[in-house]
């Protein structure tokens, strides 16, 4: 019986997944798997006994992916799975950002208690007009799953749209509209968008990067959207940026103490995910490839292993090693398994920057002194006996 434990709630479409023959969804802590949201791991004691981590969204920020790595703790997210959610989210924050929707409902709440509401509607709604979308120039920085989504979006909206992503997939450029402009630099972006928005990962390269240098060469007025993460946006920058009218609305999904407190800022409590069907898709894809890594040892969508697979294991048994990308392991481990007269039947080793992953398939089973000769080699972290 396999252990998972949910660091946040995970829709049960997903956990609906795990038989219950094989896998007991438990409150402990020695788990072999945990299903997360933006659950913050850094400081999480990760047991022994943990051997996958399924981020049920996109962002990893919150899980140390080399610390895990290290531990042979293979780190899986599911791309794409709540692009749609995020991005219908980024159309109402278009729509809010240029027309005072928040402010002229309040208001209106705020004179409820009123007589003669039409009349005073009609004399006050001009303090809450704004500019149509239109026509109107986005700069959309990052076309992965949500970027894209939002760039194809925004061009059937009738906006001019640039796009910027130097590290863009094939797939992901197959899937923009031919409407949608190639920006070359990012201040082709902060010169000529009246909207930007922004669809990164929040990494070293990326952190701070809406600071005032970048605000300097925006146009005046510019109307920037953030539902990627607060950690992009140099909030004390963005404080003068909006104070001197350099960017007249703010939307972003991650509030803090400072933002909440600033005015021009649309403060969403991070709800781009939060869809039942972006909950669903998220917690299926997730469950399905943490089953995949526990029952067959095959890697789809990590982020700190490569992509890896043998298919579904029929062989007596397969062994799953994760090691760090050096010469000579294939060479040791197989000179090992021969040397303890193992056949080998199948195999395939794949690599992703510092780490690197083996999975083999063996014509007879393997004895425990075997695997301890195989952890006991230099640079490999885990090794697990699937079968
Ligand atoms: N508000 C919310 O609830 C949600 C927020 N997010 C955030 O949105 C981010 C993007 O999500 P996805 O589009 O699904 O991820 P993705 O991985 O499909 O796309 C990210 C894109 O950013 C590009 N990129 C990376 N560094 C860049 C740089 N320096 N300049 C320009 N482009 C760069 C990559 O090439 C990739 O195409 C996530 O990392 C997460 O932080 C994601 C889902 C929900
Ligand atoms: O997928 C992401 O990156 C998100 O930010 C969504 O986070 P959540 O799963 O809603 O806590």
């Amino acid at each position: 019986m396999q252990k998972i434990s949910c660091l946040n709630p995970i829709s049960k479409l997903g956990l609906e997944l795990l038989e219950q023959d094989k896998y007991q969804v438990v409150e402990e802590n020695d788990v072999d798997a945990l299903l997360v949201r933006s659950f913050k791991m850094h400081d999480y004691e990760m047991p022994s006994t943990l051997k996958a981590i399924g981020r049920a969204g996109a962002g990893v920020n919150n899980i140390p992916l080399e610390k895990c790595a290290e531990k042979g703790i293979v780190v899986f997210n599911t791309p794409g799975a709540n692009a749609n959610g995020v991005k219908e989210l980024v159309l109402a924050s278009l729509l809010m950002s240029s027309r005072d929707l928040l402010g002229g409902v309040n208001w209106v709440k705020s004179i409820a208690e009123e007589s003669d509401i039409p009349q005073k509607v009609e004399k006050n709604k001009k303090q809450f007009a704004g500019p149509e979308i239109m026509g109107k120039k986005i700069g959309v920085i990052g076309l992965g799953a949500i970027g894209a989504m939002v760039a194809n979006a925004a061009s059937a909206l009738g906006m001019e749209v640039l796009g910027y992503d130097p590290f863009i997939s094939v797939e992901g450029a197959w899937g923009l509209s031919t409407e949608v402009k190639r920006a070359v630099s990012l201040d082709e972006i902060y010169t000529q968008a009246d909207y930007i928005s922004i669809h990164v990962p929040a990494i070293d390269a990326t952190k701070g990067m809406l600071n005032c240098e970048a605000f300097d060469k925006m146009k005046e007025g510019v109307r920037i959207i953030n539902l990627s993460r607060g950690e992009l946006v140099n909030d004390d920058d963005m404080e003068i940026a909006i104070k001197n009218g350099k960017v007249a609305q703010y939307v972003t999904d991650f509030p803090n103490e400072k933002v909440a407190a600033m005015d021009n800022v649309i403060t969403i409590p991070h709800l781009g995910a939060s869809t039942p069907e972006s909950e669903d898709n998220c917690a299926i894809m997730a469950v399905l490839q943490i089953k995949d890594y526990l029952e067959n040892g095959n890697i789809t969508n990590s982020v700190n292993y490569p992509q890896c697979s043998l298919g579904i294991c029929q062989a007596p048994a397969r062994l799953a090693i994760n090691h760090q990308n050096v010469t000579n392991m294939v060479g040791q481990i197989t000179t090992l398994l021969a040397n303890n007269n193992i056949n080998i039947i199948d195999m395939v080793n794949k690599s992703k920057d510092k780490w690197a992953y083996t999975l083999i398939d063996l014509e007879s089973d393997i004895t425990d002194d075997t695997v301890k000769k195989l952890e006991s080699i230099e640079g490999i972290v885990k090794v697990r006996v699937i079968k």
